[in-house]
């Protein structure tokens, strides 16, 4: 039997976190006998169709971590939702699953003939979808993804990209729990679905962006302890950060990060940016990642596979768009383009704030340039006197040799920030391809992000 410390708080924290969870369904289960309300126009409205129960479990810990969070939450099934309350709502969280041959569960009937038959007004609602199928069926998520279509189409706005969880995958479900935290403005609650993490040495830690008036960014490096897993360009690093949990115990709350590096690096890179909450502390993950964990220490760490953010083939083109860290994700896929002997033509387009401090791996970056790993490299820096500009008025100017390049059947992958980036990439890409085009290469796999 171990005697390290390190590896009983581990358990003693995995063991913690399966009671919590434990306890949280039993609450939830009566909770759930509440009836059931329509929607209303303040707080979240979370809405299930399930066909065997698992997505309704799903919706029921959604709702509760919404109303711990202190937000009004309200729980209904699909068979109850009517279109006309659905208008006034304001914020939607779909939890669908599929059934059948790519069908929507049977409590979703009406809907699917009344409701979905056509695009409805639904301008000025936002929602996220939760999607759960098989792989192994031939309409993976077939009543998801046709659920996102006309929602999309009906002109709501998309909080964050669809999680689909194949076959109950934790990890997809722990995501879909990170993007709650994120709209509840972070939850310290166990994870639903507990990792099993292994262990890595954090081996280098540098920062990218002194004297930044932007928060400061990191760069982390991290090595197996036990060998290497495969991962891909695209795929993110949970990590097991440690909270206080009462009298002199802790337990591991996991967090997201895209991974910067491939496993041919040995290493496992992260750009973390140093948050800060209102009240001057650090975040929680951020804090202890860039402050309190010290070069030698032991993390808790797994590698998620993240199908919605791996690039095509190495000899489609491919569009790279991004701010900030999420230089960190576009990168890995660089990494990737240049390992590929075959590879097609690749564009980067990067925002930050200044040239002088926040042009991150500029070497790295001038170099592929350089070598034609990259075709073309496009940077805007929001606070350098004389631009002024952020990466969408990039794309918005180069909106022609955008949509040639699509013509050539280029992938667009885009990587950071959602308000501060992703919608306005959104809407200049939008405006350069037209919005059904746009739709198109995003129902195809053609326009993939990772933004949060
Ligand atoms: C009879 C049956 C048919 C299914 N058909 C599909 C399918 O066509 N596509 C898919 O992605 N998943 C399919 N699934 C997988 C379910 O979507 C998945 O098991 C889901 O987690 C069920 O959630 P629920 O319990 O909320 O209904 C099917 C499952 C069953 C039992």
């Amino acid at each position: 039997m171990t005697t390290d410390p390190i590896r009983w708080a581990w358990a003693a924290g995995l063991l913690l976190a399966w009671l919590g969870l434990i306890a949280l369904m039993v609450l939830q289960k009566r909770r759930a006998r509440r009836p059931l309300q329509t929607p209303t126009a303040d707080g979240w409205t979370v809405v299930f169709a399930s066909q065997t129960g698992f997505a309704e479990e799903l919706a029921v810990m959604t709702a509760e971590t919404l109303r711990q969070a202190g937000k009004v939450a309200n729980l209904i099934s699909i068979s109850d939702v009517d279109l006309n309350a659905l208008k006034q709502a304001r914020h939607l969280l779909w939890i669908v699953s599929t059934t059948g041959e790519g069908d929507a569960p049977d409590s979703a009937a009406r809907f699917v003939r009344q409701a979905m038959a056509a695009p409805a007004g639904l301008e000025g609602v936002s929602y996220g979808l939760l999607s759960l199928g098989d792989r192994s069926y031939r309409q993976y998520c077939g009543f998801g993804r046709a659920l996102d279509s006309w929602l999309r189409r009906s002109g709501a706005e998309v909080l964050f990209d669809p999680v689909e969880v194949d076959n109950g995958d934790p990890g997809a479900i722990r995501h879909w729990q990170h993007q709650i935290g994120l709209l509840t403005g972070g939850t310290t609650e166990p994870d639903w679905a507990p990792a099993a993490l292994d262990r890595w040495t954090l081996i280098e830690r540098r920062l990218l962006n002194p004297a930044s008036p932007g928060g400061q960014a990191w760069h982390l490096a991290f090595q197996p302890v036990d060998g290497t897993p495969d991962w891909q360009a695209g795929d993110i690093a949970e990590i097991g950060v440690p909270v206080a949990a009462g009298q002199d115990q802790t337990t591991l709350a996991t967090r997201e990060y895209s991974v910067a590096s491939l496993p041919s690096d040995g290493r496992i890179e992260l750009l973390v940016r140093l948050m800060m909450r209102p009240d001057g502390t650090p975040g929680l993950a951020s804090g202890w990642l860039t402050q309190q964990a010290a070069i030698g220490d032991e993390v808790a760490l797994r590698v998620r596979t993240n199908r919605g953010f791996h690039g095509p083939p190495a000899d489609v083109p491919l569009i790279l768009i991004g701010n900030g860290t999420g230089l960190a994700g576009l990168r890995a896929h660089l990494k990737t383009r240049a390992l590929s002997p075959n590879r097609a033509e690749t564009w980067l387009l990067f925002g930050e704030r200044t040239s002088a401090h926040d042009a991150f791996y500029d070497d790295e970056l001038t170099a592929w340039r350089t070598s034609g790993i990259l075709s073309r490299l496009d940077r805007a820096y929001s606070r350098d006197p004389g631009d002024g500009r952020y990466v969408q008025h990039l794309v918005a100017e180069q909106a022609a040799e955008i949509a040639a390049w699509v013509e050539r059947g280029a992938f667009i992958l885009v990587c950071g920030s959602l308000e501060g980036m992703a919608l306005g990439v959104n809407a200049a890409l939008e405006a350069a391809l037209a919005r059904e085009r746009l739709m198109e290469l995003t129902e195809t796999g053609r326009y993939r992000r990772d933004v949060y």
